[in-house]
């Protein structure tokens, strides 16, 4: 596999970020990691080990870690953006001044802004002159940290607008553990990733009230398909949602106890109220602010959301979890596959 011979920047050095760090070195790269705080980088380069985010991992000394943007970014090619969506936009505002030549962000992030309602690499585009951008992917599916650190078997899909860019990406990423597939199709990508966060929530939810596996299997198919809704509205390709990006991230989120999405919705699902949650997670749980988001474009796109809307009653107006599941369960009966077909079709006929 071509060595990237100016090393690969990762910026986020959470529990994606130092993941990702460890399959680039394992692939041979020189990578520099970046955080914000001095006492972790310097247990990365002391002691090479992140535990916060990913205990008991030992990381290669090749992986050096920084808190300088500007001595991070120097020479950098390509970089890896592993920030919490939040996070995006004061992080690039930073290093929009300190680059001193163009670059290729592969974002890994899974969300979308609330009010601006725009996907990540739009938001990218956003902060960035095209005079420093070279390209911009986004790398998605279904891959918990925990096991890409035990270098356990993971898939994930990179697209881009380029697509030779993609697949230079590819080629960075690709080893025997985590094999990499693209996708032309960058807004179902996007969407995918974002929105499985959502269900996962709800999935959560309805684990932590004691519902069984009938109630997570509804809410994995019924969350797909209004996914697929709001994502062919929005241009993405329908195939996309059957793919890693759709289905597979959909799948490992709601049933993998790795997940902070899932286990957030399970503490809320057993009671407790969301700022508790959040303050006691110690790391990003992007659905929530995905809610927000996906409330708002379903509104935008005037595409039925069900279970996205009653998890915005529940998050944001306080309504009662389970009085909000025997709502979806007696909403007016309807078609299973009709929307989406006519989704489909006034597209097609645009
Ligand atoms: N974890 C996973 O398995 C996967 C995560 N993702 C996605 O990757 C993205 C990052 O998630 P993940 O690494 O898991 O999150 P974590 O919560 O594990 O880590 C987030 C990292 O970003 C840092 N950070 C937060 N805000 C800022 C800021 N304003 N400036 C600089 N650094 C900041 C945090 O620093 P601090 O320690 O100070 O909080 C931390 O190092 C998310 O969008 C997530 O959905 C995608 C696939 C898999
Ligand atoms: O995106 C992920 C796995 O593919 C991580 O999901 P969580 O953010 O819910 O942990």
């Amino acid at each position: 596999m071509p060595k990237n011979t100016q090393g690969i920047a990762v910026i986020g050095a959470g529990s994606w970020g130092t993941a990702l760090a460890l399959v680039l070195a394992d692939n041979g790269h020189d990578v520099r990691i970046w955080g914000h705080k001095q006492e972790q980088i310097d247990e990365i380069n002391e002691r090479h080990t992140n535990h916060k985010y990913l205990p008991g991992l030992k990381l290669p000394a090749g992986i050096k870690g920084y808190t300088s943007l500007r001595e991070v970014m120097n020479g950098i090619t390509d970089l890896v953006l592993a920030v919490p969506t939040k996070a995006i936009r004061e992080v690039l505002g930073k290093i929009a001044p300190v680059a001193e030549n163009p670059f290729t962000i592969v974002h890994v992030s899974k969300g979308i802004e609330p009010d601006t309602l725009l996907r990540i690499s739009e938001m990218i585009e956003e902060e960035l002159p095209s005079s420093l951008l070279a390209g911009v992917v986004v790398l998605s599916g279904p891959s918990h940290a925990e096991e890409v650190s035990l270098r356990h078997p993971t898939t994930v899909t990179v697209s881009s607008r380029n697509m030779e860019t993609a697949e230079r990406i590819q080629d960075l990423f690709i080893n025997q553990n985590f094999r990499v597939y693209t996708n032309p199709d960058i807004v179902g990508v996007e969407i995918g990733g974002a929105l499985k966060n959502i269900i996962a929530l709800a999935a959560g939810i309805t684990d932590g009230l004691g519902y069984g596996d009938n109630a997570k299997a509804a809410l994995i198919t019924r969350g797909l398909a209004e996914i697929s809704r709001l994502g062919t509205a929005m241009g993405a390709n329908p195939l996309t949602f059957s793919g890693l990006a759709g289905i597979g991230d959909l799948i490992v989120t709601c049933t993998s106890v790795h997940s902070r999405n899932w286990r957030a919705g399970n503490l809320l699902g057993k009671g407790q109220k969301l700022d508790e949650v959040l303050e006691n997670m110690g790391m990003v749980v992007e659905g929530v602010r995905t809610t927000k988001a996906a409330y708002q474009l379903a509104k935008k796109y005037n595409v039925d959301m069900p279970i996205t809307s009653a998890l915005y009653h529940v998050l944001f107006n306080g309504e009662n979890v389970k009085e909000s599941v025997d709502r979806l369960m007696n909403r007016t009966k309807t078609a299973e596959m009709e929307d989406l077909v006519n989704i489909l079709g006034a597209r097609l006929g645009d």
